[in-house]
């Protein structure tokens, strides 16, 4: 070998290099792409088959594959590859459907194998530790905690007691809309919605109300606001160091260094909150039990396995999801209801002569009503179906290694159920792009539900055991905000724009808003002093 090469010229010598370079690098190649089809053939032989899938690259799996926003991707695999299908992520596996079918056997049928969730780095560094409900995985501790919402915080009767506050603000919401209005300018419905929202769940969580003459104060409700946006935005984000364990060295966005800041944020303000109940409480000497608000309730509850009191983590883990829960889901959703009924005036109409048959221009909507308001309940079911609040629900996890459809799917799976894709799924639902809420009403006029139904169609608030503890509330809410907005006032699109042309561009997130606020213009449609 050694005569051979002293055979060649410098020129040559290096092409030899370079060969031999390319070969050794081609068979290290090959032979790490047979290792794999053989890794892969042997789990397929002794596991079963993974659901079918778009193929995917070593290293990142399907990772490169979805956009900024992977719900509609992850539909058009399904349209691709079949209701069920399986994705790498990095170092995680993943299923998907769009599918009723599928979604029921995943919720109801094999409810125990897939009700935990991922442990994210975001669930890590912003809800305590996954020590909250709606992100901690399967366990005696979730059950605890799902416990105290269940039968302490979301009680009918505990409900009830916020009714008088509920109806306060749906009255702050039509004064503001009504003052807003005078000077016939576009105005800013997410601004209103959020600030309806926020205020309905601060006054039942903290006893306190950021927006308006009641205002906790402007420093304190800045930085509640800024806070719970900051946490929104972080908790919906698809962080790549979830996938990649090398990203996390990199961290090249400094998306963890921002989750440890909101963290500490978010903490001192629920520590001031909680800090604040007490002292209340030792100078008051507790008030009427009727009316305590969740952290008086929450500190007066004993803590797990007979311990005195719950710890404060537990407490501030509790608020951060009844407010990261409640608040964005019902403003998103009522902003995207205006969008759609502001664009068809047709709706619009038929849902003001509803409001009129049934409360009349005398007085203003009471809660008694909403299950009267048939049409503005099929409303809100189409707005659920064309935009749900959650795309993916809150993601969950299998806890061990099952089958559906006959193919093998790992323990450890995330699963992706896309109600985006459910809601546009045109094997089960005509016109997919229209908004048209008579297809909801029932043949014999009896109650609309909202939740979803047992076809499975459209899933707003999930199914089974992780399914949403607050829907009732949640659709209160809703309700509520729309029927005050419609009976009190006529909309219109803001700065001349026809209403056909009002567009519907959405972002991904955990909730899933319309990319710009939306502006319209109010005239108020009742008698004036209805409005003060
Ligand atoms: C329109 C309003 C609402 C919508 C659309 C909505 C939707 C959802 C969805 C899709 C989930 C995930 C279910 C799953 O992963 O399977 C969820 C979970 C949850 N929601 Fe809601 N929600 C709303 C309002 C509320 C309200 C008002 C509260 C409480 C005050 C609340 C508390 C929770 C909690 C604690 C969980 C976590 C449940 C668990 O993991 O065990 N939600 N919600």
């Amino acid at each position: 070998m050694g005569h051979f090469i002293f055979l060649l010229s410098n020129q040559e010598v290096m092409d030899l290099q370079q060969l031999t370079f390319i070969i050794v690098f081609v068979v290290l190649i090959s032979r790490i792409i047979s290792l794999w089809v053989v890794k892969f053939s042997l789990q397929t032989e002794t596991l079963g088959r993974l659901p079918p899938g778009p193929p995917r690259w070593p290293i990142v799996g399907n990772l490169l594959q979805l956009g900024s926003l992977p719900h509609r991707d992850l539909a058009s695999f399904c349209e691709r590859y079949g209701p069920l299908v399986y994705l790498r992520l990095g170092k995680i596996d993943a299923i998907t459907t769009n599918d009723p079918k599928i979604i029921r056997e995943i919720l109801i049928q094999q409810d125990d194998v897939f009700a935990s969730r991922p442990q994210t780095l975001a669930a890590i560094h912003l809800a305590y530790n996954c020590g909250d409900v709606a992100l901690a995985p399967f366990g005696p501790r979730w059950k605890w905690m799902r416990r105290i919402c269940m039968e302490q915080l979301l009680t009918t009767k505990r409900l009830e007691s916020f009714a008088n506050q509920r109806a306060s603000e749906a009255q702050h919401l039509v004064q503001d809309v009504w003052a807003l209005a005078q000077d016939e300018g576009p105005i800013n419905l997410r601004e209103v919605l959020g600030a309806f929202s926020m205020n309905n769940v601060t006054r039942m969580l903290l006893g306190k109300q950021y927006f308006g003459s009641g205002s906790a104060g402007p420093k304190e409700a800045l930085e509640f606001m800024h806070i719970t946006h900051e946490l929104f935005w972080l908790l919906g984000l698809i962080y790549l160091g979830d996938y990649l364990p090398f990203w996390r060295w990199v961290d090249p966005y400094g998306c963890e260094k921002k989750m440890r800041e909101v963290e500490k944020r978010v903490d001192d303000f629920h520590m001031n909150i909680i800090e604040e109940h007490r002292k209340r409480k030792k100078n008051e000497e507790q008030k009427d039990k009727g009316y305590m608000d969740f952290v008086d309730v929450l500190l007066s509850l004993t803590g797990e396995n007979g311990k005195e009191h719950m710890d404060d983590t537990e407490i501030k883990a509790l608020l951060q999801d009844m407010i990261a829960a409640a608040t964005d889901t019902s403003a998103v959703t009522n902003e995207w209801a205006m969008v759609e009924v502001i664009k068809h005036p047709r709706v619009l109409k038929k849902i003001q002569e509803e409001l009129d048959n049934v409360v009349g221009p005398d007085r203003m909507v009471s809660e008694s009503d909403l299950s009267n308001l048939n049409y503005l309940r099929c409303v809100v079911r189409e707005t659920f179906r064309m935009h749900p609040a959650g795309p993916f629900l809150i993601p969950h996890e299998s806890i061990r290694a099952t089958e559906i459809n006959g193919y093998h799917i790992p323990a450890k799976t995330r699963v992706f159920i896309n109600t985006h894709g459910l809601g546009r799924n045109t094997l089960i639902w005509d016109d997919v792009n229209v908004f048209r809420p008579e297809r909801h009403l029932t043949g014999d006029g009896s109650r609309v539900e909202i939740s979803h139904g047992d076809d499975f169609k459209i899933l707003p608030f999930s199914a089974g055991k992780r399914k949403c503890p607050g829907a009732p509330l949640g659709v209160t809410f809703v309700l509520m905000g729309l029927a005050r907005l419609f009976h009190c006032f006529d909309w219109s699109p803001a700065d001349g724009l026809r209403c056909e042309d009002i567009d519907t561009e959405e972002v991904y997130g955990m909730t899933m808003p319309r990319a710009n606020p939306l502006m319209a213009v109010a005239k108020p449609r009742l008698a004036t002093h209805m409005y003060q």
